[in-house]
């Protein structure tokens, strides 16, 4: 458990007062004990609670680094931008953006990207639970779905993939079931795929040319409207784990994830699922 900071600010109770649990939360930790993983507040903002361990800490220095070094002016926005740190019954909390924020109906997905999900720096312990992991295709595709919410147009709810139906995809029928996410069970939502792989190559561009850091198991937060067409946004998320860079063709990891996603939304796009093949 950390320590609270001298410039850890408290909050008034008018913020206090608003905050909600976040019900769009789609994968990571919803709680650390008895404290909550994230809290919703007002205008916009999430609360992520980072006084469980030094997890949250290593992450909390990441975002300042960004938001406080210009060398990272390009990345954030690739990033939900970081406000500040706050302490709220004696709990750490990073105020960022909510990437969901202004979505009449946010269908986010977490996808974590990388072909490997363990870095040097991860303890000899952690680094053989990732490995032993069976997680699908992953080391191949150098993505999988963590989770995610589909807006359902027929009876309108919004339903749940789980982390189990993450892992039920291969490397024959990953752009299927990706299709799925997509799929509002009257259509499928190709009018909002322009815009995702936009921001996914503009991501693609940056992550490559970079040399200042690589990160393993971050998520991109996939986020589209159930309602509002054309309306997606991309953000990178979850970074615990980041280091800097240490071997040339470690970023290649994320690269490689990100290369096939894209592919694999310009053949939704296209309608040409069925086509799909993993290029190897
Ligand atoms: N800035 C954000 N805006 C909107 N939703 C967010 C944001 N950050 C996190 N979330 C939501 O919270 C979930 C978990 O986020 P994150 O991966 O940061 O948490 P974590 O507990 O550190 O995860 P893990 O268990 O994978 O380490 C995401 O899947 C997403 O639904
Ligand atoms: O996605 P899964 O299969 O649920 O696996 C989790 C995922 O790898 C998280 O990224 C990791 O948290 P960190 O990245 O913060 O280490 C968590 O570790 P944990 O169980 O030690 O919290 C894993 O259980």
């Amino acid at each position: 458990m950390s320590e609270h900071k001298e410039e850890d600010e408290t909050l008034d109770e008018v913020e206090v007062s608003s905050f909600k649990e976040v019900w769009h939360q789609v994968a990571g930790h919803k709680d650390h004990g008895s404290t909550p993983g994230f809290l919703m507040g007002p205008n916009g903002r999430l609360y992520k609670n980072i006084s469980h361990d030094a997890r949250g800490e290593k992450e909390e220095c990441f975002y300042k680094k960004v938001f406080s070094d210009e060398k990272f002016t390009r990345f954030r926005d690739f990033i939900p931008t970081y406000y500040k740190t706050i302490l709220y019954q004696n709990v750490r909390f990073m105020a960022l953006s909510d990437a969901c924020y202004g979505f009449k109906v946010p269908c986010g997905s977490d996808i974590k990207v990388g072909s490997v999900d363990y870095n040097s720096q991860d303890s000899s312990t952690k680094q053989e639970v990732h490995k032993k992991k069976v997680l699908g295709i992953a080391p191949i595709l150098g993505f999988r779905f963590a989770g995610a919410n589909v807006y359902n147009a027929t009876d309108k709810t919004v339903q749940k993939l789980d982390k189990g139906w993450g892992l039920s995809f291969t490397v024959e029928n990953a752009a299927k079931k990706t299709e799925e996410y997509f799929n509002d069970k009257k259509t499928i939502r190709r009018d909002v795929l322009p815009s995702l792989i936009r921001q996914l190559t503009d991501l693609l561009e940056y992550y490559t040319q970079q040399k200042l850091f690589w990160l393993c198991r971050s998520s991109l937060l996939v986020v589209y409207d159930g309602l509002t067409p054309e309306k997606g946004t991309v953000k990178m998320i979850d970074f615990a784990h980041n280091t800097t860079q240490e071997n040339p063709s470690d970023n290649t990891y994320v690269e490689i994830g990100l290369r096939n996603l894209i592919d694999i939304l310009s053949h939704i796009h296209r309608g040409q699922t069925a086509e799909w093949k993993y290029d190897t």
